[in-house]
Order: C-alpha cells, then sequence, then structure tokens
C-alpha cells in the first residue's frame, strides 16, 4: 500500500473549494482554511485549481488531493490528461479525476488517462457516479475510488446524505481497492456511518468550508420556525 493512501486510512479529508464569482475564491484565503482544517484532524485536503493546489500544499503537512475543474457540463473535474498532469506538477499527492464513461474532452478514454498517469508515478482516485463507473475504474487499477459523482450524472438519485448504498457496493465489490466516500457528508453522525460501511476516509466539503451554504441552513431552519 502507497504512504500516501495509507495516511489517510480511517480519516476525515476536508474539501476546500470556493466557486466562481465567491468571496472566498482567493488561494491565500483556502490555504488558511486548509490548515484551520489540518488542525481540527483532517488527515488530508482536497482542493481545486492550480493556485489553490500550489498555496496549500505550501502551508498544509497533511496530503493534498488536487482538482482542477473546468466547465459546468459533462466531464468537468480534471477534465484531462493536461490538467490532471498540471494538479500533480502544482503539488497535489493524489490526482482526483472524473470517472464516469461519458466522452471526454480530449478523446482520450479513462482507462487511458490513467495508464498515462501511472506511467508518470501519479496517484489516482477516481470520481464516480455510479457501480459502472467504479467497476471501470477498478478495472484500470486506479488507486482509490469514490463516490463524488453520485447524484451528479443522471446515473443515481441525488439522495439527501452520503449515497449509502453505492458505497456499501463499492466497498462489497472491490474490498482490495480503498473506497471513499464523497458527497453530501453533513453531520458527524453520517460521517461515522459511512466508516461503519468500510469506507477507507470520508471527505467532507460543504459543511465544514462552505459559510454560505452552513448559514443558509440555519437561516431556513430559523424562517421555518416562524
Ligand atoms: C459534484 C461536485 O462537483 N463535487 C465537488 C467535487 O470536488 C465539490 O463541489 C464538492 O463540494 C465535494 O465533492 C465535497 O462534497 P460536499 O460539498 O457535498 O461535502
Amino acid at each position: 500500500m502507497n504512504k500516501v493512501i495509507e495516511s489517510l486510512r480511517g480519516g476525515l479529508i476536508v474539501s476546500v473549494q470556493a466557486y466562481p464569482g465567491e468571496p472566498m475564491r482567493n488561494p491565500e484565503t483556502m490555504a488558511q482554511i486548509a490548515r484551520a482544517a489540518e488542525q481540527g484532524g483532517a488527515v488530508g485536503i482536497r482542493c481545486q485549481g492550480l493556485a489553490d493546489i500550489s498555496a496549500i500544499k505550501g502551508r498544509v503537512e497533511i496530503p493534498v488531493l488536487g482538482i482542477w475543474k473546468e466547465g459546468h457540463d459533462g466531464v468537468f473535474i480534471t477534465p484531462t490528461l493536461r490538467h490532471a498532469r498540471a494538479c500533480s506538477t502544482a503539488g497535489a499527492d493524489i490526482v482526483a479525476l472524473d470517472a464516469t464513461r461519458r466522452p471526454r474532452p480530449d478523446g482520450r478514454t479513462y482507462a487511458q488517462t490513467v495508464s498515462a498517469l501511472h506511467d508518470e508515478g501519479i496517484l489516482v482516485m477516481a470520481d464516480c457516479g455510479s457501480i459502472d463507473d467504479a467497476r471501470q475504474a477498478a478495472e484500470c487499477e486506479t488507486d482509490v475510488l469514490s463516490t463524488t459523482l453520485a447524484g451528479y450524472t443522471g446515473e443515481r438519485i441525488k439522495t439527501d446524505g452520503p449515497d449509502m448504498d453505492l458505497l456499501a457496493q463499492m466497498v462489497g465489490e472491490f474490498p482490495n481497492i480503498p473506497i471513499i466516500c464523497e458527497g453530501r457528508v453533513h453531520t458527524p453522525a453520517q460521517a461515522s456511518a459511512v466508516m461503519k460501511k468500510g469506507a477507507w476516509a470520508a471527505v467532507v466539503g460543504t459543511a465544514i468550508t462552505h459559510p454560505t451554504t452552513i448559514t443558509s441552513w440555519f437561516s431556513q431552519a430559523i424562517k421555518n420556525a416562524e
């Protein structure tokens, strides 16, 4: 087992991302939040964009899982080999990619992309939207599989919390591959539940690092109480 992947075992990975046009979209801000998450016990940081990856890599000691989002439709999480290589060069210890079976903008298949990255010694995390995506990713020996895209690709219903059924299926089918649960883990109880289901690690983004959404949860609850 690779040392970086081993270090994530049984831990919390915090996703630190701000979206285009948002007030916190600034690499220094992201790095401060990542460092605060490390101080709170995170074992890894997932982050987006080359500037954020390099700013965060310089600030934390835990592994950085890098992505580069480009576009909105179809394959947009680290969509091409070029994006993935750039994430690695910027400092990502693991590069996460869209691992769906949809066409990719550079015409390469997912398998070809992973094979090229493996030839360069780059660790890959497969952002899956379904069990068929996970099967494809396992087939090409992706280092880590995750539930990141469950509910976002039309193959699975968007559950309120994490997609526990997909997680259980992935853990059952691939007992020898680390399976990370990512997507809509919103409470400590949910984080605990996904670990009990056999997740290697849990990724929490919005519920820790997206104040606008967290604020809306509270403001809505207060409105509803009126
Ligand atoms: C579908 C997609 O684009 N997910 C993105 C992947 O990096 C992020 O926007 C999510 O915040 C991240 O996956 C963590 O999930 P949550 O914020 O639900 O804890």
